[in-house]
Formats: C-alpha cells, sequence, structure tokens
C-alpha cells in the first residue's frame, strides 16, 4: 500500500468511473489528489494524462490513476513523461503483473470498456502488489533510459 498521494485525473469519457475509484480511493484511507476533469463536459485527454504525469514526476504523488473512453489516449499521454510508467490494464492480472514485472506507477482505464467492478478490483490488486525486482530491475531500468 503506496504511503503517498494518489494523482487521479479524466477526461469527459472517464469522469464518472474517476469519481467511483477516487471515492474507493478516499474510504480506504488514501490522500487523493484530483487533477480533474470535474464533469461531463467534453475535453481534451492529453491535458490530464500530463497532469498526473507532472504530479507523480514532482513527487506530489507516489500513484496516478487515469479514465478516458477507451483508456488509450491518456495512458499514452501520461507515458510521455519519462518518470511514468503507466499500463492500460483491462484486468486484474495485467493490474498485478505491471506491478511485479513492471514497477508500473500509473494505471489507466478505459471506462467505455472495461466494467465497473473490475476497474475497482484492478486499481485495488495495482496499489497492493509490490514490485518483483530481481530480474526485472535491469529491464526497469532500462526503460527509465530511454
Ligand atoms: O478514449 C479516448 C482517447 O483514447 C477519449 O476518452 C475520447 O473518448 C475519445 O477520443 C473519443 O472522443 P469523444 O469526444 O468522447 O467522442
Amino acid at each position: 500500500m503506496p504511503g503517498g498521494a494518489i494523482a487521479v485525473a479524466s477526461d469527459h469519457a472517464g469522469f464518472d468511473l474517476k469519481e467511483i475509484l477516487k471515492r474507493d480511493l478516499q474510504e480506504a484511507g488514501y490522500d487523493v489528489l484530483d487533477l480533474g476533469t470535474n464533469s461531463t463536459e467534453s475535453v481534451d485527454y492529453p491535458d490530464f494524462g500530463k497532469a498526473v504525469g507532472e504530479a507523480i514526476a514532482s513527487g506530489r504523488a507516489e500513484r496516478g490513476v487515469l479514465v478516458c473512453g477507451s483508456g488509450i489516449g491518456i495512458s499514452i499521454a501520461a507515458n510521455r513523461n519519462p518518470r511514468v510508467r503507466a499500463v492500460l490494464a483491462h484486468d486484474v492480472t495485467s493490474a498485478r503483473l505491471s506491478r511485479e514485472h513492471n514497477d508500473a506507477n500509473v494505471i489507466a482505464f478505459g471506462q467505455r470498456l472495461i466494467g465497473v467492478e473490475v476497474a475497482r478490483e484492478a486499481l485495488k490488486v495495482f496499489l497492493d502488489t509490490g514490485w518483483a525486482g530481481g530480474r526485472h530491475a535491469v529491464r526497469v531500468e532500462k526503460l527509465s533510459k530511454g
């Protein structure tokens, strides 16, 4: 369980799921940094992926949660920050492996593609799973080098 803040953000197409996940995080006792959006009014997903990336890179947040319609655009946006390792997860196993093997620090979901209960469980597993290190360490280091 991360001790630092969790940054959450979405575009309009991910707003409803972002709000559900945010509430789960708050109820679980996490310090949640909501970087928007704040309604279903149309906005541009790159702005929100970038905001979470900057929160991770600056240390304001230890982990990030992103939601857009498919999860694709917003995860691409976050991954443009070299300090971010964002995973687009459609299932619990991907969420777990992204932590164990990739030390992912951001998880993204597609509200239009994933069931709410799968997303809730995947987020829980993402936050509760540690990095395995070992043979994965050199690979994650290579990711950081670009
Ligand atoms: O899924 C997305 C990007 O990968 C976004 O959430 C948008 O939903 C997608 O680009 C579609 O845009 P729309 O204006 O909601 O139709």
